[in-house]
This record gives structure tokens, C-alpha cells and sequence, in this order.
């Protein structure tokens, strides 16, 4: 554990440091509340607990606290404890000093056993706040990724694909595509091999796909046997080019089952994003239209409105 502790007195400083040392902590030290904020600067991410004397010179401890709190909201930094330690402990002080950004306060003398329990008791809410993040975080990312393939899920690419094509409208002077992707007679491989198998083409599909693709490009599950694409390119023929080929890989890609080579092809509706076709729900709807108009000519085919 690093602490950092900012105290004027030498030897109440020197005594914290020795309990520190005892309790197996890594001590940073600061003479004033100037001080505390600079090392704790120089020391961001690294910091697990702040113990701070109130009457400092240059910056006292509460304004010297209340300074750190306001870094650590700006660079949205782990949270971690504070606690004030000070030879006046009247109400008010306490109350300023959690208001300040403190989350306990001690008087002086401090006696080591107190000390090591709050630091115990700190340690608990901080580890019990960092399993909140991180679930938090699994949370976040459970809800936008497609469990089967590990791509986007449908709302994660509806998502990102009116973040895009607001950027694209401002800014862009590339040509942008929707497409969304179907595998033919789907149902097909489903009775004849199995649904874990149809599971497994559904895997793989995702990833030869998502090989081809550029970082700028968006790729999605929207669900089923079906997928969402937005693609990039200089021209509208580039894009023409792009999706073509993704039909193309697909088609020449060779999946085995059971050591059997199966055909699997795709069906694509593609429309531009224009002036005419702008919002996610007018690119979504007009490619499932040309998704449907590729699959009624025969499949295996892209239809563009591009
Ligand atoms: N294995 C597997 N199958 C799925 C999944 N989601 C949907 N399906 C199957 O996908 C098949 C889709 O069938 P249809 O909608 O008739 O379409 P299709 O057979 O691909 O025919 P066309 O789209 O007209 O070419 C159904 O059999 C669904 O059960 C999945 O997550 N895993």
C-alpha cells in the first residue's frame, strides 16, 4: 500500500512514517498541503491512501484535500481514502473535513492500533469499490458484444452507427455504406448438421468477415444469421468493390463440416448514406429492402442503392 502523509511537525511525520513501515506500507511524504498536492501529481494512479494534518502552512490540509479531490474527478482517477489527522476535533472541523473530501478524521495522539484498523476498514471499502468497477466494466461490455460470435451485438452497432454517420455528415468527404448481410438457406445447414454446428458457421463467418475489415469499419450481429456492416471508401465504386468482395470471400471461403466442404453464401442489401438516406432507422430499413430484393432475384447477391 502507498500512502502519502502530509504533516508540518517532523517528528509527528517521523512517527507516522515508523507505524507505516511496521504495517508494510510504501510512505510518501509532504511537509505542507502545497506539497501533498504536488506529490500526489507526481504520483497519480499510485496513491492508495492520504493521511493529512489539518493546520499546514502555504495550504492547509482541507484545501489541500478539497484541490486533490478536484484532480482526481477530472482525470476520472480510482477513487482511494483520505483521512485527516488533527489535535483539534471539534464538530465543526470534522464536518469541514469531510466536506473538504476526507472520509475519516482521527485526533491526535493517534494510537497505531486505531490507525491500522481505519487503514483495515479503508482497504475493505477501496478493494470492494474496485470489484464494483470491474464488474461494472464486464457489465458494460457483456451488454454491447454478441455472445456467440464476440462481435458487436445488434445495439452496439446501432449505436456506433448513428455516432458515425453523424461524424460522416459533418465532416467526411469518404462515401460510407450500411449493409446488411444474410446467409442463404441458413435453415438448411441447421437441420442438416446440427445447431451447434450452424453455431459454429455463424463463428466463422464473423471472422473471415472481420479479417477483411478495416478499423474504420463497423461490424455487428444483428441477430439470427444476420449482420450489419458500415464501410468506408474514396468512391462510390470503392464501395460497390468492397461489398462485392465480402459476397465473394464468403462464397470462396471453404467451410468444412465433418470433414465435408459446404457452400455457404450471402445475400447483401447496401444503401449510401446521403442526403436522401441519413438516419440509422432510413439505412437500416432501406437495406433490409435490398437485403429482401437480393434474396427474391436468386441470393448470393448484393443489391446497392448506392
Ligand atoms: N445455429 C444457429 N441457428 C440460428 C441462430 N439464430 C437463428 N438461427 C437459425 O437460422 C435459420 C434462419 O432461417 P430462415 O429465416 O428460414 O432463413 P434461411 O434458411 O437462411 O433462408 P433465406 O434467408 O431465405 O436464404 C433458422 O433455422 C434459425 O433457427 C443461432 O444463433 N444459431
Amino acid at each position: 500500500m502507498k500512502v502519502l502523509i502530509a504533516d508540518d511537525t517532523n517528528t509527528d511525520r517521523l512517527l507516522l512514517k515508523l507505524h507505516l513501515a511496521k504495517l508494510g506500507c510504501q510512505v510518501i511524504e509532504a511537509k505542507n498541503g502545497q506539497e501533498a498536492v504536488s506529490q500526489y501529481l507526481a504520483n497519480l494512479d499510485e496513491i492508495d491512501l492520504i493521511l493529512i494534518d489539518v493546520q499546514m502552512p502555504v495550504l492547509n490540509g482541507f484545501e489541500a484535500v478539497k484541490a486533490i479531490r478536484e484532480i482526481q474527478q477530472q482525470n476520472q482517477q480510482e477513487w482511494f481514502p483520505v483521512i485527516f489527522l488533527s489535535a483539534s476535533g471539534n464538530e465543526t472541523d470534522v464536518e469541514n473535513g469531510i466536506m473538504a473530501g476526507g472520509d475519516d478524521y482521527l485526533i491526535k495522539p493517534i494510537s497505531q492500533k486505531v490507525l491500522a484498523a481505519k487503514m483495515h476498514a479503508m482497504k475493505r471499502i477501496s478493494d470492494m469499490r474496485s470489484r464494483l468497477v470491474e464488474s461494472n466494466k464486464m457489465l458494460e461490455s457483456l451488454a454491447s458484444t454478441d455472445y456467440l460470435t464476440g462481435i458487436a451485438n445488434r445495439r452496439c452497432f446501432e449505436v456506433s452507427l448513428e455516432s458515425v454517420i453523424d461524424v460522416h455528415r459533418d465532416e467526411s468527404s469518404r462515401c460510407c455504406a450500411c449493409g446488411i448481410l444474410d446467409l442463404d438457406k441458413f435453415k438448411n445447414i441447421n437441420d442438416s448438421f446440427g445447431h451447434d454446428i450452424g453455431d459454429k458457421v455463424l463463428i466463422d463467418v464473423s471472422n473471415v468477415i472481420q479479417q477483411h475489415l478495416t478499423e474504420n469499419d463497423l461490424f455487428g450481429r444483428l441477430g439470427g444469421e444476420e449482420f450489419g456492416l458500415l464501410l468506408m471508401s474514396e468512391s462510390r465504386e470503392g464501395l460497390i468493390e468492397r461489398f462485392e468482395e465480402i459476397r465473394q470471400l464468403i462464397e470462396r471461403y471453404q467451410f468444412t463440416i465433418k470433414d465435408q466442404l459446404i457452400d455457404i453464401t450471402t445475400s447483401i442489401g447496401v444503401v449510401a448514406v446521403s442526403d436522401q438516406c441519413k438516419s440509422r432507422n432510413q439505412l437500416l430499413k432501406r437495406a433490409d429492402e435490398l437485403l429482401y430484393e437480393a434474396k427474391t432475384s436468386g441470393r448470393n447477391r448484393v443489391c446497392f442503392d448506392v
